[in-house]
């Protein structure tokens, strides 16, 4: 390196030195400004320190105001990571998400909650419910749906009998890697995956890899943890799980849609404000009569509400009965939403909030 360039170095990083003591003693002053919001709110008996609706605005607001060179992605993930760490000073939030370690339901946890945070692995959806209605864990982090393979059905069942909330949500890319502990697929006998992983990938499976066998098990995990412990096995998983089980990785992003994303909700306890950009969703029990979609349309219609989403579910009540799942733009407070709400509880037996929370940001 010539003199000039290494003048010019000492003169750059002497400028990051002086911006890094700047923000490091802003993001001690947020703090501590955070810890008196967090001291204001003791005084109520049921204080909510944790404020999904605020920190969707606060995101919200640093897109708004970014110019580059970074991305809205990497702003939003330093703030979160920022509001992360001031809600932990009073007591670290416990999340239960469908474990084990390595899922992409753990990276949905992080990239929703930050990194300050309990985060508790558990071995089913229906767990993720139990451990939050227990209060053991204070929310949870259970998929919904798959832009390739559509419903989550366990999650949507889990809301007839749970009275849980949707406090949130978040769209998460979903790339598929294959891992192994051999580095050519000729030595691979056998894949193992999660079924609605090999479901995502079998495009790539039928071209690549016809004549190897494919198992389905409990996660994207458990699969890296049996290939990491056969000599002629693969798994089907995410980047991170292939470092965490001392996989290689053979071949990158096979999911079938390049776009493949999953949303997962975030579900606690609690009914939020509006933060001026949200969902409401929506379960329905039908009546036994003719017209009941055109009963549920018809207000949504009238109203302006736009909907985003309908599935439906056998009741299990009785044969050939079901439940309506709708999700549509708004706040439950917003007046059209409310007159659509009163005008579909006259003709259907059962309206139930799953809850209003910010849109994914
Ligand atoms: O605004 C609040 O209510 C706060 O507690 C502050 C703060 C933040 O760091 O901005 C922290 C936690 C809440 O979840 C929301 C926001």
């Amino acid at each position: 390196m010539s003199q000039k360039n290494s003048a010019d170095l000492t003169q750059l990083r002497d400028q990051i030195d002086a911006i890094d003591t700047k923000i490091q003693s802003l993001i001690a002053e947020r703090a501590g400004i955070a810890g008196l919001v967090a001291a204001s709110k003791r005084h109520n008996k049921s204080a909510v320190y944790y404020r999904p609706e605020r920190e969707s605005q606060v995101l919200r607001a640093v897109k708004a105001r970014n110019q580059g060179p970074l991305s809205d992605e990497v702003l939003v993930r330093l703030f979160r990571e920022i509001m992360s760490a001031c809600l932990a000073q009073q007591k670290p939030l416990k999340i239960a998400f469908l474990g084990p370690e390595g899922t992409f339901s753990e990276m949905a946890t992080y990239r929703y909650f930050g990194h300050s945070v309990q985060a508790m692995p558990e071995s089913s959806i229906d767990q993720v419910f139990t451990e939050v209605e227990a209060g053991v864990a204070d929310f949870g982090v259970v998929p919904v749906e798959n832009s390739t393979e559509g419903a989550v059905n366990n999650t949507l069942d889990m809301f007839m009998s749970s009275p849980l909330k949707i406090c949130g949500e978040i769209d998460l890319p979903i790339h598929h890697y294959l891992m192994s502990k051999q580095q050519r697929l000729d030595d691979i006998k056998i894949i193992y995956s999660h079924r609605q992983t090999l479901a995502q990938c079998r495009g790539w499976l039928k071209s690549n890899a016809p004549d190897i066998e494919t198992v389905a098990v409990s996660s994207n995990a458990e699969a890296a943890r049996r290939a990491a412990y056969s000599e002629h096995a693969a798994a089907i998983a995410g980047q991170t799980t292939a470092a965490l089980y001392g996989l290689h990785i053979l071949h990158q992003q096979i999911e079938d849609q390049a776009d493949n994303a999953t949303r997962f909700l975030i579900i606690g306890n609690q009914l939020l404000a509006a933060s001026g950009d949200d969902k409401t969703s929506l379960m329905i029990a039908a009546k036994d009569e003719p017209g009941l979609l055109y009963h549920i349309l018809r207000p949504m219609n009238e109203q302006g509400v736009t909907m985003t989403r309908i599935e439906s579910r056998p009741s299990k009540r009785k044969r050939w009965d079901y439940v309506f799942f709708i999700d549509m733009i708004g706040h439950v407070d917003d007046k059209p939403i409310a007159a659509t709400l009163r005008e579909i509880q006259r003709f259907t037996q059962q309206v139930k909030v799953l809850g209003s929370y910010p849109k994914s940001v």
